[in-house]
């Protein structure tokens, strides 16, 4: 199928969202009205520049306040209309969007308005143009699909037809099935735009809040669905109102536009029973299912590295192997491995030099099938600096610079067998090993990074179309020095797990630190006793305040002696249902990065969120002592 994106969707000028669009991808694009009225550009010349960039302009819109009007401003309306269609043959777009009419004045009359869009469908035929009449979710009298197209049928004539655009319909909730019932070649367009749940008023929510498909609490699969059934055979095209995009960088901004089409048209025509659509779809390579973490890498300057070590070492790793060419050396414990580079990441992204999270190595299946869909996702790989023994990793950049590493799961999980990435790393001789007295890690649980403010929705969008992580329900924090934003993403079987952190105003200390606090969560099964045994080493969990022991003792029945065990190991609680969650930190390190050690018990399936507030304030209290 033809992909569009309107202009309205990116940032810049005309020209700027020209070439970001053909960039991306991009077959088409929907002029808005004001970008082209702002451009130096004369109508010939942007007709010329899309053409060079391979793109068609496949709508021209918004045409507003036509319909349900009096006979004296109907003429006036039709004069406009005219100077419109002539300025389209210029253009080269054939199909205008009318949207119906939002002004106080609009008369709720089908008869006229049906009659009122044939004269104009009747011009606009003589320009060669089609017009899609659009029902906005706050249109006066129009406020439904079904409602325009019983005036579209009404009318009755071929140059008139519907817009559809999934904002207007499922904002109110409306049933899309019904659009089965509009003959495919009488829907003219249709707009695709998805959208947090919130409760707002619908104009505001739609011209602040729009975002991609897959980015907000819509079904666009679904509604697509309906829209192929119904034999729609037109471009799918994005009209994305969005503060954040709006002040984004374009070219970004196409990129995550592209990603979010690709991996919807990828899921259309999927459901049991749902006719073949007569439009050709275009299909991804195979979903990846990763198994979980192979690794996770960490940069550190020495001394902040040193400080880690110490971390690491009380928490029961040992420091086995080194890579063979790299300043790296991994860190073991059980199945966990860390990555510890405490020179120079060179992972081909920015550094700023304070301990970061650099890499997530996923274990996949197939790391060749990943590496495909990651391209056609438009994922921006990374260079490898790789000497020809060494295994061939391929790695993209995640949103925030983080590297996203394929491995081999290979027959990791068979007992004495190690994946075949880690011959990379040779053991070091034995004076140097560092060994931690075992204390029964079982795994990363998850790790989580704070984002930059852009590329937020963008970054959950890219786990999730590449590695198929399922986005939960966003979490709000109230961190001392703002409010923050979180979304978990986890895989099938719930492994991997990654935790993308905002600040909701993009900015405070929380986000600003160097690009952001950044954990990595390690799974045990008996928490006190990690909690005892990184004490024993000497490193003291991050303290938390007595209040909360108080709090604990009011509201849940934990024994006086477990509440005294978990104050002194910083330990917190959370209870779901029957499964329960227990956490504690670490320090952090250059005011960025800390460690966690999670418990979950039964179908606790959460993160400790209601904690958070006073992990954070902790956090503070450590940073400023
Ligand atoms: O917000 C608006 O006015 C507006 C204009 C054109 C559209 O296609 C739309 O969905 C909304
Ligand atoms: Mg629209």
């Amino acid at each position: 199928m033809r992909r569009s994106i309107a202009t309205v969707s990116l940032s810049g000028t005309l020209e700027e969202k020209l070439h970001a669009a053909a960039k991306a991808g991009f077959d088409g694009v929907e002029i808005f009205e004001n970008d082209l009225i702002a451009s130096p550009l004369r109508p010939r010349q942007v007709r010329d520049l899309a053409r060079s960039l391979g793109l068609g302009i496949d709508l021209y819109q918004p045409f507003r306040d036509f319909e349900g009007v009096d006979d004296a401003r109907l003429e006036h309306n039709l004069r406009r209309a005219e100077e419109k269609f002539a300025l389209m043959v210029e253009l080269g777009a054939d199909t205008i969007l009318v949207c119906s009419n939002a002004t106080p004045t609009a008369v709720d009359d089908d008869e006229r308005a049906a009659a009122q869009l044939r004269r104009l469908a009747r011009t606009a035929e003589r320009y060669g143009v089609r017009v899609a009449y659009e029902a906005l979710a706050w249109g006066s009298a129009v406020n439904r699909y079904a409602h325009s197209w019983r005036i579209v049928e009404k009318a009755d004539h071929p140059s008139l037809g519907v817009c559809l655009d999934s904002f207007h319909i499922l904002s109110r909730d409306d049933d899309p099935a019904g659009i089965r019932d509009i003959p495919g070649e009488r829907i003219f367009f249709l707009q695709l735009a998805d959208a947090p749940r919130m409760a707002m008023d619908v104009l505001q929510w739609s011209r602040h809040y729009r975002c991609f498909p897959g980015q907000g609490g819509f079904d666009l699969t679904t509604f697509t669905d309906h829209v192929l059934a119904a034999g729609y055979t037109g471009p799918l095209s994005l009209e994305v109102f969005n503060d954040v995009f709006r002040a984004s960088d374009a070219e970004r901004t196409a990129a995550d536009a592209m990603r979010s089409l690709s991996l919807l048209e990828d899921s259309l025509g999927r459901g049991s029973g749902e006719p073949r659509p007569r439009a050709e779809l275009r299909r991804l390579p195979e979903p990846v299912d990763p198994s979980g973490y192979a690794f996770v890498e960490v940069a550190a300057e020495p001394e902040s590295a040193r400080q880690i070590r110490g971390i690491l070492s009380a928490l029961g790793f040992a420091h086995t192997h080194d890579h063979r060419s790299k300043p790296v050396q991994m860190w073991h414990h059980g199945d966990v491995r860390l990555l510890l580079n405490d020179t120079d990441p060179r992972l081909g992204h920015t550094w700023s030099g304070a301990s970061a999270v650099t890499a997530l190595g996923f274990a996949v299946p197939g790391p060749e099938g990943a590496v495909k869909r990651a391209e056609r996702l438009l994922a921006p790989a990374l260079p490898r600096r790789r000497d020809p023994a060494e295994s061939d990793l391929h790695a993209v950049a995640a949103p925030d610079g983080t590297a996203v590493f394929f491995c081999d799961q290979g027959t990791e999980g068979e007992a004495g067998t190690a994946p075949a990435w880690t011959a990379d790393f040779s053991a070091p001789a034995v004076a140097d090993r560092t060994e931690g007295a075992a204390t029964g890690l079982v795994g990363i649980d998850h790790v989580g990074l704070f984002q930059p403010f852009d590329h937020f929705d963008e970054a959950s969008l890219f786990y999730r179309s590449l590695l198929g992580l399922a986005p939960d329900e966003n979490v709000e924090m109230a961190a001392p020095d703002g409010l923050v934003r979180s979304r978990a993403l986890a895989g099938e079987g719930t492994a991997p797990r990654v935790v993308l952190n905002v600040s909701v105003l993009g900015r405070g200390t929380r986000a600003d630190a160097d690009g952001g606090a950044q954990h990595i969560a390690l799974a045990c099964a008996d928490i006190f006793a990690v909690a005892e045994a990184m004490r024993a080493a000497g490193v003291k969990p991050l303290p938390i305040p007595d209040n909360y022991y108080d709090d604990l003792a009011c509201r849940t029945d934990l024994r006086p002696d477990t509440r005294e065990r978990m104050r002194s190991g910083g330990i917190l609680h959370d209870r779901d249902g029957d499964g329960e969650f227990w956490h504690f930190y670490t320090a952090t390190v250059d005011g960025r990065l800390f460690f966690e050690v999670v418990q979950r018990i039964g179908g606790y399936d959460g993160y400790g969120s209601v904690n958070s507030a006073v992990r954070m304030a902790a956090q503070r209290a450590e940073a400023t002592c």
